[in-house]
């Protein structure tokens, strides 16, 4: 539905002062072609109401020849910021970002966040940002979740459709997102409410099955019949199904990168306000489906690159694989249990 600019301005109000954006701060706001107005004018509009310095930098788009899709998420790493240097110095003496291009998985984002510039990324469409607009509850939520996944060494997830991996996990950090940046250096996504780690490298062990009714990301399709993935010290290894087992294996293959079957971010949705059924109410090309990435009580695993933790792997080829009913064991604790979130076990 239509959102009006007093509804967008004022979500932008709420999540400004959430970062805890003052006045006299410096916000810098980095959009592209694709940058959606509404969302772009209300920023700015907001955060010259917070007394905030606003500079906006409009960079032309790369990559079109190289990705396969117009998604944003479709092809990582390289940037329209990558190699400019004016913009990143702009960028790195800026209190906060607002990110409405997309900088995810870009070794600039690491470098600007490194200065202590706060980044937000909040690319979807305007009526799903007022949907989350995010809350103080959802950050101590998806922060008492953290506490128990940062000591823990394993994951096991299993599910009826015949999911059974292990993760062996603690050389990466975990990521919380839960859609504002209330500390100098840091990342977060709005819409969104859920955290994840990195699979220790080499150390995924085990079946995937993305049952009917998943989704693929950036796909962003509901598989029609089940895909099977066969995982082995960090990598899959095989990918068997229907059409969307072959479709998936094409996409991955075109990026001709071995890294591209590496296992990446393996953790849980924890946002009521996100519901598996929006990506069958949109044109695919006006989403990247964060619904599906934050909806709650989500196993949520992804392929590829590793540098957003500090890893050394920066394929080009990133897989957002958000997987229903499964029970998802952390060390001895379980977090979900099929498909459900287990608050008690945060306490
Ligand atoms: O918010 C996000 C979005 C995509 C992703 O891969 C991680 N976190
Ligand atoms: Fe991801």
């Amino acid at each position: 539905m239509p959102v009006s600019d007093h509804q967008m301005i004022s979500a932008w109000d709420e999540v400004l002062r959430l970062s805890q954006v003052q006045a006299g701060q410096t916000v810098s706001i980095l959009c592209g072609p694709h940058t959606d107005p509404l969302t772009l004018r209300a920023a700015t509009i907001s955060a010259q109401r917070a007394g905030a310095i606003v500079t906006k930098i409009e960079l032309p788009p790369i990559n079109a020849e190289k990705a396969t899709s117009r998604d944003l998420l479709n092809y990582l790493g390289e940037t329209p910021l990558t190699g400019n240097t004016a913009a990143i110095s702009a960028l790195k003496n800026s209190d906060i970002v607002l990110d409405l291009m997309l900088l995810l998985f870009s070794p600039e984002q690491m470098d600007i966040l490194d200065s202590g510039t706060k980044i937000l990324l909040a690319v979807e469409p305007p009526e799903v940002l007022v949907r989350t607009v995010p809350t103080e509850a959802d950050r101590q939520r998806v922060l008492a979740a953290s506490r128990l996944l940062k000591r823990a060494r394993t994951m096991h997830v299993t599910s009826p459709a015949g999911t059974d991996v292990t993760f062996k996990i603690g050389e990466f950090p975990t990521i919380c997102e839960y859609g504002f940046v209330e500390e100098p250096g840091r990342w977060d996504h709005w819409p969104s409410g859920f955290l994840f780690t990195f699979a220790n490298e080499g150390g995924s062990d085990g079946t995937i099955v993305i049952d009917r009714g998943d989704i693929l990301l950036p796909q962003k399709n509901y598989v029609s019949d089940k895909v099977t993935l066969k995982v082995s010290e960090g990598f899959v290894r095989s990918i068997e199904g229907g059409i969307d087992a072959d479709l998936l294996r094409e996409f991955m293959a075109a990026y001709k990168d071995p890294e591209a079957y590496a296992m990446s971010h393996i953790g849980w949705g924890m946002q009521p306000r996100c519901y598996w059924h929006t990506l069958s109410l949109y044109d695919r090309e006006r989403t990247i489906a964060m619904d599906a990435r934050a909806f709650e009580g989500n196993f949520l695993f992804s392929l590829g690159p590793n540098n957003e933790a500090g890893g050394k792997r920066k394929t080009a080829c990133h897989l957002d694989i958000p997987l229903r009913n499964c029970t998802v064991r952390v060390d001895d604790t379980i977090v979900v249990r099929d498909g459900k979130v287990i608050d008690e076990a945060f306490q």
